[in-house]
């Protein structure tokens, strides 16, 4: 599949030394008691799985103004109390670009979820997460997304299916995590 992403990301996804810049991204979960709102996306990058609410950061615009803005275009929900959980890196092989995730989590909105152009809204039990149907890195972090902890990870990906390396830890504070830019694993994958 081709997918072609990201023009203009703003100041801290500057490539390095000439590389590729980020494509910088939000994932916003909205939870209650023993509940998750989740969204089936109906179109492009992730088209038939379910996920958080979230998208591109636009020029000029702030991480978590990006995920206030993304969750409501989605979901029609208002949540301006996104909380920074984590931080997803994701390298898909002989893409030099990688993706940064940034994990938003609230349990404070207004408004009712409605159906957008690219989300389904549903709400789940966190017994009934559907990880099948899932991103295949969820089922890793979102044990840690659901304590309440702050957390990073870098997911190398073949294909848009399989999992062939990963690094995950919980971190005190999100927001002191330095964030790569370009492929991190130098290991020849033949
Ligand atoms: C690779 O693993 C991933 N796992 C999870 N859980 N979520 C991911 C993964 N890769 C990307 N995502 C998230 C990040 C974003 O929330 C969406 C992709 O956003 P999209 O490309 O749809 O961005 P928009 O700005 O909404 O796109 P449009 O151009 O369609 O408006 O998936």
């Amino acid at each position: 599949m081709t997918y072609s992403y990201f023009k203009g990301d703003n100041a801290r996804s500057k490539a390095r030394d000439g590389m590729a810049p980020n494509k910088r991204l939000t994932l916003a979960f909205v939870q209650e008691a023993g509940r998750i709102l989740l969204g089936y996306k109906k179109r492009g990058f992730g088209c038939g799985r379910w996920n958080g609410f979230g998208g591109k950061v636009h020029d000029g615009e702030t991480v978590h103004a990006g995920a206030v803005r993304e969750l409501e275009e989605e979901s029609a929900l208002i949540a301006p109390k996104l909380d920074k959980v984590g931080v997803l890196m994701f390298e898909f092989l002989g893409d030099p670009q990688l993706m940064e995730v940034h994990v938003f989590t609230t349990k404070h909105y207004s408004g009712t979820p409605s159906e957008s152009e690219e989300m389904r809204p549903k709400w789940y039990s966190l017994e009934e997460i559907p990880f099948k149907e899932m991103w295949p890195d969820d089922v890793y972090w979102f044990p840690l997304m659901l304590k309440g902890k702050h957390f990073y990870g870098y997911f190398t990906f073949k294909g848009m299916n399989d999992i062939v390396d990963y690094k995950l830890r919980e971190v005190e504070n999100i927001h002191d995590v330095p964030i790569p830019q370009g492929p991190q694993d130098t290991t020849c994958r033949g």
